[in-house]
């Protein structure tokens, strides 16, 4: 492990932190625990022993940009503690960590909310805590409105917000504030299911320039939507790495049985449904209300259906949007994966076309032409992102492509077209 890794955002290493587990009787100790904190001081390490638990012990853990990290691990794991930790928020016992870039945090849902101020007041104040200055957010305000679903009620001090309520406006601004490192604890059990849903969606745009660590208990929300899982066991890191075994190391913790060993029995939890698509192009998501079911089409260069393509030869997506609900800003998002997973690709109309407005019940049609795409055979998949402004309206995914033929020879994803020029000289 080296912080000399140019894409890691978030470096502890060797982490421990103990706390005090029953009162403590020494009053001239705790008088010099109080004046070393006035003094600015962290305060003294606890050692070990009785009447101390250990919450973390000598853990290590890298995140980098692009990566989302499920923590998971059975109540008093060490998994809140973790969090307070890579956030800066609670001074550790011993080790190092290192951040890169604008942190944001989704922790404790009511940071920031002041109970007599208005849901649009706390916008520029819970922005000001995460490091955005008054114009950005002025700027960010409608789309976090928008993304909060919240309407009429961000007029209401947010005192007498639900949690649930809070929770919307706690996620769509610190998904608004552009953060290279998303810390997430729990919190999105308290949304009800579209608006996870959603929150999953949209940390999936937050993922592709940020780092995230989500603690959750909901496995199947932690199987869809991170690469990498850790599991800490008594405030040990019992399992780094991939989601599908993780989630295995936990299930069998959680039965009570060894769990250093993490060949666990593999989990359903993650793998790919028996014939549905490929568990890594979760999560899907579809706001029922404003759009109805994506019609996707793989075609060929002349816009007939197909299911396999020749190396290289044209192809196109056609995409069918039935809204429900008027779009002012329609664009489409397609990222690619091979069959291992890897994505290979993203594609995004905005990038090059305007958005679409469209009413009620329009139906919007997109078209994609790749001329000579050159993907190397096997499976591919992919996933249709259908956006209006902010939101997101839709997330489906596309029907596999199989590519056949091509080189005699390939490697990785793709063959670009090449020329070569051998020669030799005296
Ligand atoms: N402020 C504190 N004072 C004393 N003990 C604490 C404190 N915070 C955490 N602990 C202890 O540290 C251990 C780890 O707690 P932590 O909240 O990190 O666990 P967790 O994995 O998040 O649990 P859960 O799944 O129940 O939320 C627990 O034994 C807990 O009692």
């Amino acid at each position: 492990m080296t912080t000399a890794d140019p894409a890691a955002l978030l470096t502890l290493r060797d982490v421990s932190r103990r706390f005090a587990a029953t009162p403590t009787r020494d009053r001239r100790a705790w008088g010099r625990q109080v004046l070393r904190v006035l003094a600015g001081g962290d305060p003294a390490p606890l050692a070990e022993g009785p009447g101390v638990v250990t919450a973390l012990e000598d853990v290590s853990l890298i995140v980098r940009r692009g990566e989302a990290v499920g923590v998971v691990g059975l109540n008093g794991a060490g998994k809140t503690t973790l969090l307070r930790v890579a956030a800066g928020h609670l001074a550790m016992d011993a080790g190092t960590v290192h951040r890169r870039g604008r942190l944001a945090t989704l922790m404790d849902l009511t940071a920031g909310l002041a109970p007599h101020l208005s849901g649009h007041a706390c916008i520029a104040t819970v922005g000001a805590l995460l490091g955005r200055d008054r114009r950005a957010m002025a700027a960010a305000a409608p789309a976090i409105a928008a993304f909060s679903g919240l309407g009429d009620a961000l007029e209401r001090p947010v005192g007498g917000y639900s949690s649930g309520m809070a929770l919307r406006l706690g996620f769509a601004i610190a998904a608004h504030c552009d953060p290279d490192l998303l810390l997430v604890d729990e919190v999105l059990s308290v949304g009800d299911f579209p608006f996870r849903q959603k929150c999953l969606a949209r940390m999936m745009v937050v993922r592709e320039r940020a780092a995230i660590l989500l603690v959750s208990h909901n496995l199947a929300e932690v199987a869809r939507f991170c690469d990498r899982v850790v599991v800490l066991d008594r405030g040990r890191v019992a399992f780094d790495g991939a989601t599908e075994t993780g989630l295995s190391v936990y299930r069998t913790l959680a039965e009570g049985a060894d769990a250093s060993s993490p060949a666990g029995t593999p989990s359903s939890l993650a793998g790919p449904a028996a014939d549905g698509p490929p568990a890594f192009l979760r999560p899907f998501h579809r706001d029922a209300a404003r759009v109805g079911p994506l019609d996707l089409t793989w075609t060929d260069g002349s816009g007939a259906a197909v299911d396999t393509r020749p190396f290289g030869a044209p192809l196109g997506l056609r995409l069918r949007a039935p809204l429900r609900a008027p779009a002012r800003a329609l664009f489409v998002g397609v990222p690619l994966y091979a069959a291992d997973g890897t994505r290979v690709s993203g594609l995004a109309s905005d990038l090059t076309d305007a958005p679409l407005s469209a009413d009620a019940g329009q139906t919007v049609t997109v078209r994609l032409t790749l001329p000579a795409p050159r993907l190397n055979p096997g499976l591919w998949h992919g996933v249709a992102v259908l956006h209006d402004g902010p939101g997101t309206l839709a997330r489906q995914p596309l029907p596999p492509l199989r590519v056949t033929g091509g080189p005699s020879r390939h490697w990785g994803h793709w063959t670009p077209e090449a020329r070569w020029s051998l020669s030799v000289s005296e």
